[in-house]
């Protein structure tokens, strides 16, 4: 097991060229927030945007529009019932997310459905929260051809893999994804010290804090990664340093707050970000 450490920052994130416009960034594209669940499309969407995305679009239960905008103009919305508007805005971003606050009702199977019979080889598809969990419980295609990323806390994994809590370890996890998913999968196992799985390696995270324990705290790493992979391209490191700076941004917050907020975490990423990509090495 590998641990990831700060070099990964600098290894990945790298200063912005002067030429360049919001399109050379990456569009990312964000499907989730029901009504009980607005919150975590918000997150997500918004860390995407802090994360330096290009282009960010929520698509989610229109009673979530207003909040959004209240709080970062700066993303597009879409009412995900219009399937014919999302299925274009699928194939036109770099990066999907789906699953934070989705919901499991029949309209959420279908959004999932849609999402993996529509994407292609040149995306990359990330898989968190209630779409995981429909995706373990119904009849989903999982050889979708996308690059996928899926971001299991362990009761999620459980679902996903049949392996109990006290039944997953380093092994058990790599058979697991190695049996159930295509070859190009990467498996987020969230946790106290989160673990990532590629097919090939594993690595253990090494920051982090308990006052990240909250809720929201999931989604928010799914925006991150996103934006990461949609920028950096490389979906490996790029997931890694996701990983990384998540924590790292939450042990900030965690140093002078009892419980790191989601909302509150964000807002140090972008300073984080021009930090490391001064210290740039390649
Ligand atoms: N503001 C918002 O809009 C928010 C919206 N959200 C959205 O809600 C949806 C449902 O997601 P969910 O994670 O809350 O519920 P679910 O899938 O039932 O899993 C919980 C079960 O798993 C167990 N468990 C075991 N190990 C665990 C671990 N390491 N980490 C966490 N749990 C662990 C846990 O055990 P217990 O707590 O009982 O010990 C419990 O039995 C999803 O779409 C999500 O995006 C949330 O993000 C909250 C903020
Ligand atoms: N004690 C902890 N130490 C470090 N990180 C934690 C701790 N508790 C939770 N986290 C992090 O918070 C996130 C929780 O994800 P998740 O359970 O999906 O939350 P939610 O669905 O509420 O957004 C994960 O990234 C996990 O690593
Ligand atoms: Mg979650």
């Amino acid at each position: 097991m590998q641990l990831i450490t700060d070099e990964i920052l600098t290894q990945v994130i790298t200063p912005r060229l002067p030429e360049t416009h919001k399109g050379n960034y990456g569009r990312v594209l964000v499907i989730g927030g029901s009504k009980l669940y607005g919150g975590a499309g918000i997150l997500s969407a918004s860390a995407a945007l802090l994360t330096g995305a290009g282009l960010i679009t929520l698509a989610s239960d229109t009673v979530n529009r207003n909040a959004l905008h209240a709080r970062y103009p700066e993303i597009m919305f879409l009412d995900w019932t219009d399937l014919t508007t999302l299925s274009s805005l699928i194939k036109q971003a770099n990066v999907i997310v789906i699953g934070p606050g989705l919901g499991l009702d029949t309209d959420a199977q279908k959004l999932l459905q849609l999402t993996l019979t529509t994407v292609n080889a040149q995306q990359t598809l990330i898989i968190d929260g209630s779409a995981l969990t429909l995706l373990a419980t119904g009849d989903f295609k999982t050889n979708c051809p996308a690059q996928l990323v899926l971001t299991p806390h362990q009761e999620e994994w459980h679902r996903l893999s049949g392996l109990k809590i006290s039944e997953q370890n380093p092994i058990a996890n790599q058979t697991a994804l190695a049996t159930k998913f295509p070859k190009q999968t990467i498996l987020v196992l969230k946790q106290h010290r989160t673990e990532i799985y590629s097919h090939q390696d594993i690595f253990q995270n090494t920051s982090g804090t308990a006052a990240m324990a909250t809720g929201g705290m999931g989604d928010t790493l799914t925006g991150i990664i996103a934006a990461l992979i949609a920028q950096f391209k490389d979906p490996l490191p790029a997931t890694l340093a996701a990983v990384y700076l998540h924590g790292l941004a939450g042990q900030l917050v965690g140093a002078t707050h009892y419980v790191a907020l989601p909302s509150t975490l964000i807002e140090r990423l972008p300073e984080l970000m021009v930090q490391y990509s001064q210290k740039h090495s390649k």
